[in-house]
C-alpha cells in the first residue's frame, strides 16, 4: 500500500485491481533509480562526433544512367498493310551530381557505387520513353574533387534540377566514334535543338547543337554511324566485372583498411593519372555533375525520316535490295551507355579562424570559450579527433573558428593522424597558436617556444607557405602555477605577433583575445609566425 501510495505520488497510475507483487515492484523501482543514469540508456543511432572517426577522404564511383532503346514498330491500317514506322526514341538516362550541403561533415554517409536510373525505352505510336532519374548524393561544404577516371566534373548552377524537362531530347553521338569518349551532349539551349518529340517535323539532315560553355557544333547524321561501336553485347561484362572487382581490391587496400593509415595516404599521393584538385564544392547548393546518363537510342520512326536508312525502315518484304547489318541496326535503336567516373573526394574544412597546437594544449577549451560550441574535452591527448566549428561573434559580425585535432611532431609524415589534420588548415585564414604554458612543469613536455618551432616546421613540411598568414599566440593555462613566469620568458623569445594570456577554462583573457583576433580578421595586424623570431637554446 505504501509503494503504491508512492506510486500515486509521483504520478504513476497503477490500476486498482492489479495485485503488486512485491519483486515486480522491486524491480521496477531499481530501473527507475539505478538506471537513470545517461550512460546505462542505450545510445542513439547518431553517435556524438568525435566517437567515431572522420571519413574525410572517399573514392566514389559513379554511373550515369543508360538510354533507353528506341522502340521499331509500325503504325498498320487497313490501306496500308505494310504500315508506317511509329518507333518512339528511347529516354536519356539520368545524371549523377555531388550537391554541397550544411549539414554534413564528413563522407560517412556517401555510398562508394552512386548509380543513375536508366532512361525508359521508346514506345510504339512515336512515343518517346522516359528519362532516367538522376542521383544526388550530397556532400560537405569544402570539399575537393581528385578526377581517377572519366570525363571532369561540370559545376551546374545553384539551385535545383527538377527544372529539367523529363522528356530529355536523345540526339545522335559526339563526333568522336571511341565508345570510352561517348559523352552526350548538353542540351541547355533547347531552342536550337529540333524537336524530337515531332520527329516528323525534322525535315534537315544537320542537327545544330549549341552550348552555354562550349563552341558549337555540328552534328550530322552520319555520326550515327558513330554510335556504332556502342553496343551491348559487345560491352565485355566479364571485363567490367573483373575490373570492379579490381577497383574494390584497390578500394579496399587504399581506403576502406583503417588499420593501414599510411600505406593508404603514400598509395593516394602514387595514384596513376590521378587528376588534382579538378573542382571543389564551397558553398551549399552547388552542384556538380559528375557522370552523365547516356543517350536514348532512335526509335524507326525517327531514323524513317533521314533519307540513308528510310529504305531500311520499311517493314519486312517492302525492303528491296540490300537489309541493313544486325549490329549497324541494334547501334541505332539501343541506348547509349552513361558516363563513368571514378573519383577521389578530399574534404578541407573551410574556417576564418584555425586553432592549431599540440595535444593537450586547451584547444577544445578554448574553442568553448569564444564561441558557443560544446566540444568534448578531455584531460589526455587526442581527444579531438576531427575539427569542430564554432562560431564567434563579434560586436557586428561573426566568423568561423575551427579546432584543428593536436598536431605533433612528425604530422608532415602522417604521425599521429598528421596529414587528415594538416589538410583542414590551408582553408583558414588566421592561425592562432594554441601553446600550453603549464606543459612543461610537469618536466614531460617542450617548452611553449619549442611547441611553436615544432608548429611552424610541421606546417612548412606540409606545404610551404602554410605558416604564412595572419597569426597571433594564445598561452593557455596562465592559471597554473609557474605558468605567469613561462609566460614572461616566452615573451622575451618569440617576436612579430601578438601573445594573449589566456586561462581557457575560466574565461580570463578572453576579451583581449576576441579584439586581437577581430584586428587580424580586419587585417589590421598581419604579422606571422617565423622560425627567425623563435629563439631557442
Ligand atoms: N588549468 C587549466 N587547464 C586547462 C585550461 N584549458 C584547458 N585545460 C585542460 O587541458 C586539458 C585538455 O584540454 P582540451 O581542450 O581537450 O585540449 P585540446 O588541445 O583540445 O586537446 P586535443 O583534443 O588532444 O587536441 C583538459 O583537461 C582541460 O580541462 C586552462 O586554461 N587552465
Amino acid at each position: 500500500m505504501i509503494l503504491k501510495k508512492m506510486c500515486r505520488q509521483w504520478g504513476v497510475l497503477i490500476h486498482s485491481h492489479w495485485t503488486l507483487k512485491p519483486t515486480s515492484v522491486a524491480t521496477w523501482l531499481s530501473n527507475v533509480l539505478f538506471y537513470s543514469d545517461s550512460s546505462v540508456i542505450k545510445k542513439g543511432k547518431a553517435t556524438p562526433l568525435q566517437e567515431r572517426r572522420m571519413i574525410d577522404r572517399f573514392r566514389l564511383w559513379a554511373k550515369g544512367g543508360d538510354g533507353g532503346n528506341g522502340c521499331w514498330s509500325y503504325q498498320r491500317s487497313r490501306k496500308d498493310r505494310h504500315g508506317i514506322p511509329d518507333g518512339g526514341n528511347g529516354g536519356r538516362g539520368g545524371d549523377v551530381y555531388l550537391e554541397c550541403s550544411s549539414a554534413l561533415w564528413d563522407f560517412s554517409n556517401l555510398q562508394h557505387h552512386l548509380n543513375a536510373k536508366r532512361g525508359s525505352n521508346g514506345i510504339s505510336k512515336n512515343m518517346i520513353g522516359t528519362r532516367g532519374s538522376d542521383k544526388v548524393a550530397l556532400v560537405p561544404v569544402g570539399t575537393v574533387i581528385h578526377l581517377v577516371s572519366g570525363e571532369l566534373p561540370t559545376l551546374v548552377k545553384n539551385g535545383s534540377i527538377a527544372s529539367l524537362d523529363p522528356w530529355e531530347i536523345p540526339i545522335s553521338a559526339e563526333d568522336s566514334p571511341s565508345p570510352t569518349e561517348e559523352i552526350s551532349q548538353h542540351k541547355d539551349d533547347k531552342a536550337n535543338l529540333p524537336n524530337i518529340l515531332g520527329v516528323r517535323d525534322v525535315s534537315c539532315s544537320n542537327y545544330e547543337i549549341k552550348e552555354s560553355s562550349s563552341p558549337s557544333h555540328v552534328l550530322s547524321r552520319d555520326h550515327l554511324i558513330g554510335c556504332k561501336e556502342v553496343k551491348r553485347e559487345q560491352y565485355d561484362r566479364n571485363e567490367i566485372e573483373k575490373q570492379e572487382d579490381q577497383w574494390w581490391e584497390d578500394d579496399n587496400v587504399l581506403w576502406i583498411d583503417d588499420n593501414n593509415e599510411v600505406a593508404n595516404e603514400a598509395q593516394f599521393e602514387l595514384a596513376d593519372g590521378l587528376q588534382h584538385s579538378v573542382a571543389e564544392l564551397t558553398e551549399p547548393g552547388q552542384r556538380i555533375l559528375i557522370a552523365r546518363g547516356g543517350d536514348g537510342g532512335l526509335g524507326n520512326a525517327t531514323l524513317s525520316k533521314d533519307t540513308k536508312y528510310r529504305q531500311f525502315m520499311k517493314p519486312k518484304g517492302a525492303s528491296k535490295s540490300r537489309t541493313l547489318e544486325d549490329d549497324e541496326l541494334f547501334s541505332l535503336i539501343a541506348g547509349k551507355l552513361g558516363s563513368e567516373t571514378v573519383l577521389i573526394l578530399e574534404m578541407k574544412s573551410i574556417a576564418d579562424i584555425g586553432l592549431i597546437g599540440m595535444p593537450n594544449a586547451g584547444k577544445s577549451t578554448l574553442l568553448g570559450a569564444v564561441s558557443r560550441a560544446k566540444p568534448a574535452v578531455g584531460h589526455y591527448a587526442f581527444t579531438t579527433l576531427r575539427p569542430n566549428l564554432g562560431s564567434l561573434h563579434l560586436d557586428d559580425f561573426s566568423v568561423s573558428v575551427a579546432d584543428i585535432p593536436g598536431l605533433i611532431k612528425g604530422a608532415h609524415e602522417n604521425r599521429g593522424l598528421g596529414h587528415a589534420f594538416l589538410r583542414h588548415i590551408e582553408r583558414t585564414k588566421v592561425l592562432v597558436y594554441v601553446v600550453d604554458l603549464a606543459a612543461t612543469l610537469d618536466g614531460k613536455s617542450f617548452m611553449p617556444w619549442e611547441q611553436l618551432r615544432d608548429l611552424v616546421l610541421e606546417l612548412e613540411h606540409y606545404k610551404v607557405g602554410l605558416s604564412k598568414r595572419p597569426s597571433l599566440i594564445v598561452a593557455n593555462k596562465i592559471d597554473e602555477r609557474g605558468a605567469i613566469d613561462v609566460y614572461g620568458e616566452l615573451k622575451t623569445r618569440v617576436h612579430g605577433v601578438p601573445i594573449f594570456p589566456v586561462c581557457a577554462v575560466l574565461g580570463e583573457g578572453v576579451p583581449e583575445l576576441k579584439e586581437g583576433l577581430r584586428k587580424l580578421i580586419q587585417g589590421n595586424e598581419t604579422g606571422c609566425l617565423e622560425l627567425s623570431n623563435i629563439v631557442i637554446d
